[in-house]
């Protein structure tokens, strides 16, 4: 459904971010787009979403290039971003000016979903706290039912019992025809939502697995538990050391996607034995 092709893009001609980047993420997909800090998460988002243009190359989503801003793409696409700005009206009206860009807006869904997160649409956009806003902004996202709902950090700033109601929210809304991409550092809050991982480093796709394969391939385990030689990664611990290891068995372990993280940054060589066809370029 979305297609990347050949994207270079740099915040200056001198020093470019990504070149050359090949991307596909396929519908009814929940990605989880991880990297360093400055690795270029945000700004996938943004060339994705139409709001920053490629020097070279070009983002199709569902058929319509990206930088043409065409309705045609637009009434597909919302971008969550890390950072809000709003008018000085109340969620009401917001959702009233926002509603008809998006021809599949669900207006009870969108209440519905306000109610659980405690809002009411009388409350001023302006006035709301950070992560009130990320409540009513992710609110209005999965209303829209776009193709393509982009979220940039969108559980920082949520509480804990918001943290859940995030978490079963974007898994009821998310179908078949659906694409949601989330960029987080917040592995642990989207653990058993996220899948395929997608990691960014040094401008490129450096990993991009389903949740499936990485069990498949991979081991979560301890260092006693493992031979030597099968060790990918170590991350030293309290009690006991965690390792990353080859799967020989195929038997599936707990994903550690902090440690899969490390392992994917630190032992590239070792990761692309255990899952060969994954990294690209
Ligand atoms: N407006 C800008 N002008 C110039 N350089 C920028 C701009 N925005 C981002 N960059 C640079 O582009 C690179 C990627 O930034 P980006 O915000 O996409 O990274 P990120 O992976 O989202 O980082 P983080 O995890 O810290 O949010 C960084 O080196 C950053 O300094």
């Amino acid at each position: 459904m979305i297609n990347i092709n050949n994207l270079t893009f740099g915040y200056s001609k001198r020093h470019i971010l990504y070149d050359a980047l090949d991307l596909e993420l396929k519908e009814g997909n929940i990605y989880g787009l991880l990297g360093e800090n400055g690795a270029g998460k945000s700004t996938l988002l943004m060339l994705i979403a139409g709001l920053k243009k490629p020097f070279d190359g070009t983002v199709n989503v569902g058929g319509f290039f990206a930088d043409n801003s065409s309705p045609e793409f637009l009434q597909e696409v919302f971008f969550i971003p890390e950072e809000m700005t709003f008018p000085n009206v109340t969620i009401d009206q917001y959702q009233g000016v926002l509603a008809p860009f998006y021809p599949k807006f669900n207006k009870s869904t969108f209440y519905e979903m306000l109610t659980e997160f405690g809002l009411n649409g009388q409350l001023k956009m302006n006035n709301m706290s950070y992560g009130q806003k990320k409540k009513a902004l992710i609110s209005l996202g999965l209303a829209s039912n776009t193709r393509l709902l982009l979220m940039d950090e969108p559980t920082n700033g949520l509480d804990i019992p918001s943290k859940s109601q995030f978490r079963k929210m974007v898994a009821k809304h998310m179908s078949d025809d659906r694409v949601f991409l989330i960029s987080t550092h917040q592995v642990r809050d989207l653990e058993s939502l996220i899948d395929p991982i997608v990691i960014v480093d040094n401008g490129k796709v450096v990993f991009n697995e389903t949740l499936e394969n990485i069990s498949d391939k991979l081991l979560f385990t301890t260092a006693e538990k493992v031979e030597n030689s099968d060790v990918i990664y170590t991350e030293n611990g309290v009690a006991e050391d965690k390792v990353v290891a080859f799967n020989h068995s195929g038997i599936p372990s707990r994903i550690n996607l902090e440690l899969l993280f490390n392992a994917v940054l630190t032992e590239k060589e070792k990761m692309n034995q255990a899952l060969p066809t994954h990294f690209i370029k």
